[in-house]
């Protein structure tokens, strides 16, 4: 063993034995006979991004609120930094909070509402106009200490409020769909100052969205939601390739879905009388039905499918120029799949409506699962 397998070795060692800074066990919420959350368990690391990513209605927000004690859980523990939280009101907990609807006093000025949960002998006069000028910096709000709310654009507002959260220096900081009520260019740009500033400041954090590209785009992980359930929990590459269910392939990122059935010869399976190989079948028993998933930009097309097994001559039905990529809708009888490919390469095998093109599906690109799932 050399001296770096050794040093990577204790770091794995040392990663695996380090308690979560919040463990979720089997949490389970129910309103009435309702049940909205059923054994969620996690555990987030210190330090961590985590987007709690799901459907409207799947429990996101219930969750958060149960993390925060907003809304108790009615089973299972939460433990923050080793304590047992479970039971404690939200005032005793250690958190910060960002709704989507900014929550900001109306009748306050900027400063005064970053000040506001900074109280008690922990915080005399001069502590909290320091930690208020750090924040206004931080936020890049300084000029507009004095204005009020209503002077303010949303994604201005939403920075007060991230200001406001962050200002007692919370151990956690909970983002309820902060980005929900702001336009498009506004949201890109917030979203990526809250994770920069996140990195800088190092406070574990975890973001309700139903927004996926959103959770993709800033979170370490992310957890999957549907129905009450975790679907998956994993880094945004572990969620889009190698989804844990149907529910994930289909809800994170873009794919064709059909319902095929394992073939006799190994690894492979038909479709619409059409045999495709694929690595994901292999070892599935002959006859399962299975529900089958493929990424747009999986799909090869031209040259590119020349000689790959499965390979056949595709209509297209539908063209659509994006900019940077086209997208394109095959079909051979009733077959369809939806692939993505650079204009230049659209242009090269002429795959205009109306036309045929030689497509073919990697085998280890056709995700499956059983078909009752
Ligand atoms: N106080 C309540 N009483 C009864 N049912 C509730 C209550 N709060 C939430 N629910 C139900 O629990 C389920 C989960 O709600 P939750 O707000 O957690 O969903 P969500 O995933 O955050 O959805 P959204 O993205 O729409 O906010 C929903 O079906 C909702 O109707």
């Amino acid at each position: 063993m050399t001296a770096l397998d050794t040093l990577l070795q204790g770091g794995i060692r040392r990663a695996a034995t380090q308690a979560p800074y919040l463990d979720i066990v089997a949490l389970g919420k129910q309103f009435g006979t309702f049940v909205a959350l059923k054994d969620v368990s996690l555990r987030v690391r210190e330090g961590e991004f985590i987007s709690f990513l799901g459907p409207s209605g799947c429990g996101k927000t219930t969750l958060l609120r149960a993390i925060a004690g907003l809304d108790p859980a009615t089973t299972g523990v939460i433990r923050q930094a080793g304590r047992d939280i479970t039971g404690l009101p939200p005032a005793a907990r250690d958190f910060g909070i960002v709704f989507q609807s900014y929550a900001l006093f109306p009748n306050f000025s900027v400063a005064d509402n970053i000040a506001y949960g900074l109280r008690g002998p922990a915080w005399p006069a001069k502590r909290v106009a320091a930690r208020v000028a750090e924040l206004l910096d931080l936020v890049g709000l300084a000029e507009h200490s004095k204005r009020y709310p209503a002077q303010l654009s949303g994604g201005q507002q939403q920075r007060v409020a991230l200001a406001r959260a962050l200002a007692p220096e919370p151990g956690l900081l909970l983002l309820d769909e902060p980005l929900s009520a702001l336009d498009a260019i506004v949201r890109l740009h917030l979203r990526q100052e809250i994770r920069a500033l996140q990195r800088r400041l190092g406070v574990t954090t975890i973001m309700v969205t139903h927004d996926q590209e959103e959770a993709m785009g800033v979170s370490d992980r992310i957890l999957v939601m549907s129905r009450g359930h975790v679907q998956q929990v994993g880094t945004p590459e572990e969620v889009y390739r190698t989804p844990a269910t149907a529910f994930v392939a289909s809800f994170v990122g873009r794919s064709s879905a059909f319902d095929a059935v394992v073939q006799a010869a190994p690894g492979t399976i038909s479709t619409h009388g059409i045999t495709l190989p694929a690595e994901a079948a292999q070892g599935m028993l002959y006859g399962t039905a299975i529900r089958a998933f493929v990424r747009p930009e999986d799909v090869r097309l031209g040259p590119a499918a020349e000689g790959m097994p499965g390979a056949l001559p595709m209509l297209v039905t539908h063209l659509e120029y994006l900019g940077p990529t086209c997208r394109i809708a095959l079909e051979r009888g009733a077959f369809r799949l939806e692939a993505d490919a650079a204009p230049d390469l659209v242009r090269a095998v002429g795959a205009l409506p109306g036309a045929e093109v030689l497509s073919a599906i990697p085998p280890d690109r056709i995700m499956v699962f059983p078909g009752d799932e």
